[in-house]
């Protein structure tokens, strides 16, 4: 029996996935522990985005067992059922109600969470405003609770859309390319905010900005071509010859 600290929770073993004959995902396995972080890097059309698709439903592999906490197999689930299990995906570009504030942002991704519009129109609760509290503690944006969403940086719209996230309660957090288009001092909040919930999920951190990757700290995995390349500390795949050659030394 293994402890808590070397649970899987999320366990990929020979997956592909093939479009019109050419192989986005390649026999790709990948095993994510519970509580963890990890950074997944590699060149354009890697199969960074096709595998977060396939394991949140959006894309079925050809061949392949994807297993989600525990024995729960993703390949026979619908994208809603996967969500319900607690897989939270973070796309590249925010998606925060834009005229409302950041309060009622979380308030909305709580409410939906619970599945009733009822919630909307009534006071929320007080365990509820301790959550909104919390949450807001977690993104940094205590101060901007009543600001709508529409006047808050891009930085801050992605930390807001997180913190959406996080009301949802996912035991896995997917999150693509967060740093894209932050200023370098969003990007250093950034890696600090997710390292904070990794303290209590799981979180797959897709990344081009390798800057953003070191400051995670998190063992780091290269795709190249639908498989994975190279997996380690940031140093050990910095100096991989082969990541080197497809990757960062172009
Ligand atoms: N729905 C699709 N139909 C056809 N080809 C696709 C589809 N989705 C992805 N591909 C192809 O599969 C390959 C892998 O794409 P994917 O988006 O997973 O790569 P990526 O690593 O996320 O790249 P990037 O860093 O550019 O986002 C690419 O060559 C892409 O063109």
């Amino acid at each position: 029996m293994s402890g808590p600290e070397t649970e899987t929770l999320l366990y990929l073993d020979g997956v592909s996935v093939s479009f019109d004959g050419f192989k986005a995902l390649n026999e790709l396995s990948l095993i994510i522990q519970a509580g963890e972080m990890r950074a997944i890097i590699g060149p354009n059309g890697a199969g960074k985005t096709t595998m977060m698709d396939v394991v949140t439903g959006k894309t079925r592999p050809d061949t392949g067992t994807i297993y989600f906490d525990g024995n729960v197999d993703l390949t026979k689930l619908d994208e809603a059922s996967i969500a319900e299990l607690g897989i939270g995906r973070k796309f590249q570009k925010p998606t925060v109600f834009q005229h409302h504030t950041v309060w009622d942002n979380l308030e909305l991704a709580l409410a939906g969470r619970r599945g009733t519009f009822a919630a909307l129109f009534r006071r929320e609760g007080s365990s509820e405003r301790e959550r909104i509290e919390e949450l807001l503690g977690i993104i940094r944006l205590g101060e901007l609770r009543d600001m709508e969403a529409a006047n808050l940086s891009h930085g801050q719209k992605q930390w807001l859309e997180i913190g959406m996230l996080l009301a949802q309660e996912p035991k896995l957090l997917l999150v693509d390319e967060p740093a894209a288009g932050m200023t370098d001092a969003e990007t250093e909040a950034t890696a600090d905010l997710l390292k904070e919930i990794a303290k209590e999920k799981s979180v797959v951190v897709v990344e081009h900005d390798m800057t953003f990757v070191r400051a995670l700290g998190v063992k780091v995995t290269v795709l190249h071509e639908g498989s994975v390349l190279s997996e380690g500390t940031i140093d050990h795949v910095s100096e991989d010859p082969r990541v080197i050659e497809v990757y960062l030394g172009r």
